[in-house]
């Protein structure tokens, strides 16, 4: 049934519904299936995510006409065979205020946008590829409760720009017992910054979270007394409910506050798997915590493979909204995972406090920035190439192959981050630098296929050879 006489107002502007603020306005790359027009399905696609379904319904009447989504600018052949542009206006009246505090929840605004769909018989592809949260929205989402400025303020560095972070993730993923698991903590610590359970790491029986955390509390004290450093560790709470994340919480908390450090722990989220409930869980259980939100799994909903989904960019705007203090963002072409160099923006529309996506201008009205968290994939070798397609290097990075693969040691292997940070900010030229760095010239050594890749005369520059 074509309902776009219903559903599709074209002769809506989009300069005044984003001057209004009375809709949350989204973009989505459609492909309609063989058979049907582009605006009947772009209609039924708004139907379906507000007021409507597949069929007239007798009980509908003036009021529920007035909060229908309606599509209003199409473009057909943007995509070629890929499909078209669409944009649907969701009245705001269509989301959902807490009974508790009125606060949106992301769950029921992921249901409206991105929910039934997902899953219509008359396309061969619908992927969301940006959105933009009109003003009073915005201001009624959590957003983050800590950020980037309390962790350099534990590092002691100043609280704004106060630069790169230099982390590491235990591995191998799984397997560590707590006494080897404690020792890559305080061998890392002794070059690095930060340090992240993997994302399954948790209270397997081979290393129950209540031998292991205190274990690890411990190495960072020792850590810190051995180099003077504060250091920082982000423990995975990540639970199927409430009363268990904020059991894990507590108790990890507990064990690094016996040693004055409570305030050097945040709490990893496997916020994909978990969902928006789990990441609110931590965001309000703890708001002193920073969250750090993994994304493990993100990939099934936002490859750029698939035709449906949604791009990363909305990935990252539904984080911040939820209330991540930082969030795996993606090592912009520069890693092991999918992604490419024009991915900056995924970081500009985390951190700044007005950014321009591929379709919209998004402004954050003061909500706390979200830091990218680098990851995946890097070492000492790709950083400097990943600062400078950035542009800054105020993140978290994460190196667990980068730091253990290290042939010296997770502490050589820390160093040789921070150093290529500094290699990145002082404009050197890394092989001059790697002459009077020594952990930074062992990454050469360390990772040499990345060696030959980004810098193939190092062997002859730096002397070493096969
Ligand atoms: O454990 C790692 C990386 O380990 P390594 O440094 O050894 O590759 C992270 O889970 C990935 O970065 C996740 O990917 P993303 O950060 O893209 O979500
Ligand atoms: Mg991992």
């Amino acid at each position: 049934m074509d309902q776009s006489n219903r559903y599709a107002d074209l002769t809506l502007s989009e300069e005044n519904l984003v001057a209004n603020g009375n809709h949350l306005l989204v973009a989505y790359r459609l492909k309609p299936a063989a058979g049907y027009g582009f605006l009947e399905v772009a209609a039924h696609v708004a139907a379906e995510s507000s007021t409507g379904t597949n069929v007239e319904v007798s009980t509908t009447d003036d009021f529920t006409r007035g909060v229908d989504a309606l599509v209003y600018e199409i473009d057909e052949a943007a995509f070629g065979e890929k499909g078209g542009l669409m944009k649907i206006a969701y009245p705001v009246d269509l989301f959902d205020p807490n009974l508790i505090d009125g606060h949106y929840n992301v769950s029921h605004m992921w249901s409206l946008i991105l929910g039934n769909n997902q899953g219509m018989g008359d396309h061969e592809g619908l992927r969301m590829l940006d959105f933009l949260v009109p003003e009073q929205m915005v201001k009624k989402f959590d957003g983050p409760a800590t950020d980037i400025s309390d962790l350099w303020k534990i590092l002691g560095r100043p609280e704004v720009d106060g630069g790169y972070i230099a982390g590491t993730i235990i591995k191998p993923k799984l397997g560590l017992r707590p006494e080897p698991f404690a020792k890559a903590c305080y061998d890392f610590w002794l070059g690095g910054d930060f340090i992240k359970n993997d994302e399954p790491q948790a209270n397997q029986p081979f290393c129950p979270m209540e031998v292991v955390i205190p274990k690890v509390a411990e190495a960072m004290d020792r850590a810190q007394q051995a180099t003077g450093q504060a250091k920082l560790f982000s423990a995975n709470v990540t639970a199927d409910f409430h009363e268990e994340m904020i059991k894990r919480g507590e108790y990890v908390l507990g064990e690094f506050a016996k040693y004055g450090n409570e305030k050097h722990v945040a709490f990893l989220v496997d916020g994909f798997v978990t969902g928006p409930a789990g990441v609110t869980t931590s965001r309000r259980a703890f708001p002193d915590t920073y969250l750090h939100f993994h994304r493990a799994g993100h990939g099934a909903v936002t490859s750029y493979k698939s035709p449906m989904g949604m791009d990363p960019l909305c990935y990252m705007k539904l984080a911040r909204l939820m209330g991540a203090s930082g969030i795996h963002t993606g090592t912009m072409g520069y890693g092991k995972m999918e992604g490419h160099n024009d991915e900056r923006v995924l970081a500009y529309m985390l951190e700044r406090d007005e950014c321009q996506g591929p379709y919209f201008y998004q402004k954050w009205y003061g909500m706390k920035p979200t830091t990218p968290i680098i990851s995946g994939g890097m070492n000492a070798l790709r950083l400097p190439g990943f600062f400078e397609n950035l542009g800054h290097g105020n993140v978290i990075n994460t190196c667990g192959g980068g730091s253990f693969g290290h042939i010296d040691s997770p502490a050589a292997g820390g160093i040789s981050l921070g150093q290529a940070y500094d290699c990145w900010k002082t404009g050197a030229d890394p092989i001059e630098y790697a002459k009077e760095h020594p952990e930074f010239a062992r990454a050469f050594e360390s990772f040499p296929g990345d060696a030959d890749k980004l810098f193939p005369e190092w062997r002859e520059k730096l002397g070493v050879h096969k």
